[in-house]
């Protein structure tokens, strides 16, 4: 039986190669492609199918930011198969970011220049949005909208022969500071993305202790930075390209300059190989790069707390009956 494998995000970037890297290194796989584009998403299964003839590829719209649209698609996954065996959560946005030139320049000279350059602590910040169902675009995209799928899911992750496994893209940038119980979507934050990555980390620890029980585990990853759409929204591809001089550089210092999503990849492929049994709950799995380009997937124990993974389960639980209820009313 081919394994079953469910990418969010796959039509560019880290999704993007996670798909042509699994394809050409798995031999038994069903991909089904889970993007917002219906029109990328059947080019990118055009060319993965081209690139392997033999291969399994199907696509399913969502847009994760839509709750209806999450409830939809869930619904067709659930016709359409028994089971899924590993879902990748790695659909992401970070709008408007603003690069602190300032606070760069002075991160070069400080001593912690590395965890800055690695994490962009103090870097950036978003404007975040609303959406339509009236939540945080940011948090409705990278943590509840997947949330909810993961929730519609279940009946395809429950317990089987084999473990099922969720493997979210989360990041190094994800930080203790920016994130609070008391306003889990970061209505009031300028550091959004941030936040929602802390709450992605948080929200896998739960899903472990809920989840491991029935056979379903999961894991957090940090592709490391990479040009991709989400980085050429912070600095034009030229300006990339001209400071490419300065990054290969820096690559010698700091791992966590994977720059192209192949090598960003790293970790999420070495995850579809590990026993989930094996893994830590409490630790990122980070890919990494050297200095002379090689890829190697390290690891980070995360800043966080079982109890406040708990509360930010309990608050997911509840803002998503909160919404079930406002779209049966609506419809
Ligand atoms: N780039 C980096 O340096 C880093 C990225 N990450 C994380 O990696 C993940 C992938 O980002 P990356 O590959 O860099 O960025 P890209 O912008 O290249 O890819 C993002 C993907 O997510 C999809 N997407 C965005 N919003 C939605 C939505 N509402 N519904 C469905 N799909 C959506 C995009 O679809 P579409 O093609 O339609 O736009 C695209 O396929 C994100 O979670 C990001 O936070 C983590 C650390 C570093
Ligand atoms: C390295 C160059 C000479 C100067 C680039 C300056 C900034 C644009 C980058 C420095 C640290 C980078 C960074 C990210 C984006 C680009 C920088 C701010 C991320 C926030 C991208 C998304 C993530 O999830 C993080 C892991 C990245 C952290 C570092």
């Amino acid at each position: 039986m081919p394994k079953v494998v469910l990418v969010t995000g796959a039509t560019s970037g880290v999704g993007r190669a996670l798909c042509q890297r699994l394809l050409r290194e798995e031999e038994e796989l069903h991909l089904c492609l889970a993007c917002r584009n219906p029109g990328r998403a059947e080019a990118l299964r055009a060319e993965l199918v081209a690139a392997r003839p033999s291969a399994q590829v199907s696509t399913v719209q969502v847009d994760v930011s839509d709750l209806r649209s999450v409830l939809r698609a869930a619904g067709e996954l659930r016709h359409r198969f028994r089971r899924l065996d590993y879902v990748y959560l790695n659909a992401g946005i970070m709008p408007s970011p603003h690069l602190d030139v300032k606070a760069l320049v002075s991160s070069l000279f400080s001593r912690n220049v590395i965890h800055v350059f690695s994490t962009a602590e103090g870097l950036l910040t978003q404007e975040d949005r609303v959406t339509a169902d009236g939540l945080q675009e940011v948090f409705a995209t990278n943590v509840f909208g997947h949330f909810l799928l993961v929730r519609e899911l279940e009946p395809l992750l429950g317990a089987g022969d084999s473990p099922r496994r969720l493997i979210w893209t989360s990041s190094r940038s994800a930080r203790r500071a920016n994130f609070r119980l008391e306003d889990v979507q970061h209505r009031e934050g300028r550091e959004p993305y941030s936040s929602s990555k802390y709450a992605v980390d948080l929200l896998s620890v739960a899903l472990n202790r809920h989840g491991n029980g029935q056979g379903l585990f999961s894991s957090v990853v940090c592709p490391g930075t990479m040009l991709t759409n989400l980085t050429y929204g912070i600095l034009p591809p030229f300006v990339w390209t001209l400071l490419m001089p300065f990054i290969w550089l820096m690559r010698f210092f700091a791992n966590a300059f994977t720059l192209t999503p192949h090598n960003g990849a790293e970790a999420l492929v070495w995850l579809f190989h590990q026993k989930p049994e094996s893994l830590n709950p409490l630790t990122k799995y980070l890919s990494a790069t050297t200095g002379l380009g090689s890829n190697y997937v390290t690891t980070e124990k995360m800043d966080l707390d079982e109890n406040t993974a708990e509360q930010l389960y309990r608050h997911l639980l509840e803002l998503e009956r909160h919404v079930r209820a406002t779209v049966r009313s609506a419809d």
